[in-house]
């Protein structure tokens, strides 16, 4: 029954507690193992049992409460923190309060003699544990606000990803938007706006599965990155859709830019199974005007995306496809 009991506890406690960091802490625990019996042997060494009817129990529970709570406390250390500076100087404060309390508990029960120095071991050794558990929590202190400035950092950074295409890796159109928000903010309208648009996308989905397309997105996404300036934007706009801005160009400039980017995905041969299919491009190019807002143009680079489309026929903006590798 005895055992049953002490199961059941066992597994209690193991659910809520986990034990298995005391392992790496066999040095404190050793210290503090040391400071128990060093107590127990010099009280009884020196001193003699009391008589039953000399012992105040009061005294007895109160000490011996506090003896108790700080092996708690030092049990709930090792098991909630790793090895390193703070937690030697916790365990070694509470070993040092622990030793003068045990004393302090023990000499309830043992008569010492008038001239004993033990007494001495009872006051000191609690002040000086006082003193390292202060320089403990300071420490510990300071930890925290470390982790805490990493933490925030680390938030800041899944927030940044949270604004990020998991298909293509780039930038979503919000970011975009933002950006040319900024430029328009400070006046300047010295930039071009460019959409790009994968023909036939959906048919190539159709036919060849949805995971092949986003391959095929990722593929020209790298291929706009590796055509366009260290200073321009790319990010995805939406669907099959890139959006491209390109600060201190030229309208001439940002069109042929934008043309190489087509003419590279013209000639990509994008293997699937055993076809090479090749894409084509519908593309827009708008420059910034004076007083423009940020919805304005992009409706204006929207609607010209719209009209080419409009006006290319669809059997030449078919994808194109090739057997044999
Ligand atoms: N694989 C894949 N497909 C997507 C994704 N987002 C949107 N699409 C698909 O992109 C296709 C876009 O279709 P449409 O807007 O008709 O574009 P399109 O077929 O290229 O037609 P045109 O632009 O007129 O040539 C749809 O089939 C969407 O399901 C994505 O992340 N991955």
């Amino acid at each position: 029954m005895f055992c049953v009991v002490i199961l059941i506890e066992h597994r209690l406690l193991g659910n809520i507690m986990n034990f298995s960091l005391l392992r790496l802490h066999p040095q404190m625990l050793l210290v503090s193992g040391f400071a128990i019996a060093l107590a127990i042997v010099l009280s009884f060494s020196i001193g003699d049992l009391k008589h039953s009817h000399q012992i105040e129990w009061l005294d007895v529970v109160g000490e011996g409460g506090i003896v108790l709570l700080t092996i708690l406390w030092q049990l709930f250390l090792l098991i909630s923190r790793p090895s390193g500076r703070v937690t030697t100087l916790l365990t070694i404060g509470l070993c040092c309060f622990m030793f003068s309390s045990l004393l302090d508990a023990l000499d309830e029960f043992i008569h010492y003699p008038e001239q004993a120095w033990l007494p001495l071991f009872e006051s000191v050794p609690a002040p000086f544990g006082m003193i390292l558990m202060t320089w403990g929590l300071y420490q510990w202190h300071q930890e925290m606000l470390t982790l805490n400035a990493q933490l925030r950092r680390r938030e800041a950074d899944v927030r940044e990803h949270g604004r990020v295409d998991l298909v293509t890796r780039l930038y979503r159109a919000d970011y975009m938007r933002e950006q040319i928000n900024q430029l328009l903010n400070k006046r300047n309208t010295n930039f071009c706006v460019a959409l790009v648009d994968i023909d036939q996308f959906d048919a190539f989905n159709r036919r060849f599965g949805h995971p092949e397309g986003d391959r095929l997105l990722r593929e020209i996404a790298e291929l706009i990155l590796m055509n366009v300036r260290q200073s321009d934007l790319v990010c995805r706009y939406a669907g099959d859709r890139f959006i491209l801005l390109m600060p201190d160009l030229p309208l001439k400039r940002a069109r042929q830019q934008v043309q190489q980017i087509a003419s590279a995905v013209k000639h990509l041969a994008f293997k699937t199974g055993n076809q090479a299919v090749f894409h084509t491009l519908t593309t827009a190019v708008a420059a910034a005007q004076e007083n423009e807002s940020c919805a304005s143009l992009l409706l204006r680079v929207n609607q010209r995306l719209e009209q080419d489309k409009q006006y290319s026929g669809e059997k030449q903006r078919a994808p194109l496809y090739h057997a044999g590798r």
